[in-house]
């Protein structure tokens, strides 16, 4: 099984558009060169002027989906994205449990950009109590972090703060994305063992071609660590990746596109450790 092509699975909700969830994961996981597989656990009629509908895939068919998988691929790391709902989390959760998928990273997805809620409110403290204890690395937004913690996070200080509550749930990794800031830099912070971080930036590129975003930076840390690089290193190269895909820029649909899966990394990342 050693010599096998790395496998990774995505646990997600389908994106029709293309730019966001299990689509984007599977583009990334094929530009990295790892062999993508996927369980869908929600439907969206979704392009890039935001989410039409959305409904809940039935948990037994995510139950057979993740059967599926495990009786026959060697999967070497997960990400989770859209879960919709409690029972849904609950069911990836228990899924999860009994499956070898490797290091999970957990892309607590909420709201897409547009608003439509992709997570029923309640579900938030499921993912924090059931979902979060599982995983080797989350990475939520500014507004996913301030739900998760229930705090407003408006400075450097605050983000360290929110990063420290999230590793107590019981998680070894956090990365807190920038995205949602306004600062020149699109600064992520990332927390790892020992207290040790470090912060990862590059210029914020103004263009409206930012759908998909952080599933595609969560896709490409699980293709990383399915590699068997290190979590460090993953996370470089996934802000690498999602900086190449926003500045090599794609032209499709008529409001907020998608980035380009297909782009090379970009070299204008800084790595500035923590004291
Ligand atoms: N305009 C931008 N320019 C450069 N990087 C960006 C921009 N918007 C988001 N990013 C980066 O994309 C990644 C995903 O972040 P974010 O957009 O906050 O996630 P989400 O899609 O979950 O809201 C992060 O590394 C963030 O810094
Ligand atoms: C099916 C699905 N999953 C996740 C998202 C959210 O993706 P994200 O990377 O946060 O991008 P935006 O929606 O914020 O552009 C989604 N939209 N659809």
């Amino acid at each position: 099984m050693e010599n096998q092509t790395p496998q990774v699975v995505t646990i997600a909700g389908s994106d029709s558009g293309g730019g966001a969830g299990v689509q984007a994961d599977l583009k990334t996981f094929q530009a990295r060169n790892v062999f993508g597989t996927s369980i869908l656990v929600a439907l969206t009629a979704q392009n890039t002027r935001g989410v039409q509908e959305s409904c809940p895939v039935a948990c037994s068919f995510v139950d057979a989906q993740f059967a599926s998988l495990d009786v026959d691929f060697h999967i070497r790391a997960a990400k989770t994205g859209m879960l919709f709902d409690q029972e849904h989390v609950q069911t990836v959760v228990n899924n999860y449990k009994k499956s070898s998928f490797g290091p999970l990273v957990v892309d607590p997805v909420m709201i897409a950009k547009g608003g439509h809620p992709l997570l029923q409110k309640e579900a938030v403290q499921t993912i924090k109590e059931e979902l979060i204890p599982q995983a080797y690395v989350i990475t939520p937004n500014l507004p996913e972090a301030e739900a998760l913690t229930k705090s407003k996070i408006k400075s450097k200080k605050e983000i360290k703060k929110a990063a420290l509550s999230l590793q107590k749930i019981g998680v070894k990794n956090v990365i807190i994305k920038g995205g949602h800031a306004e600062d020149e830099e699109a600064t992520d912070f990332v927390l790892m063992e020992n207290e040790t971080a470090f912060w990862l930036s590059a210029p914020r590129l103004q263009t409206n071609n930012t759908h998909g975003t952080g599933d595609t930076f969560s896709s490409c840390i699980a293709a990383e660590l399915a590699k068997g690089k290190s979590f460090k290193e993953a996370a470089i190269t996934a802000k690498s990746f999602i900086q190449g895909a926003i500045e090599d820029g794609i032209s499709v649909g008529h409001g907020h596109g998608p980035t380009n899966h297909w782009a090379k990394l970009s070299e204008k990342i800084t790595v500035k450790k923590e004291k």
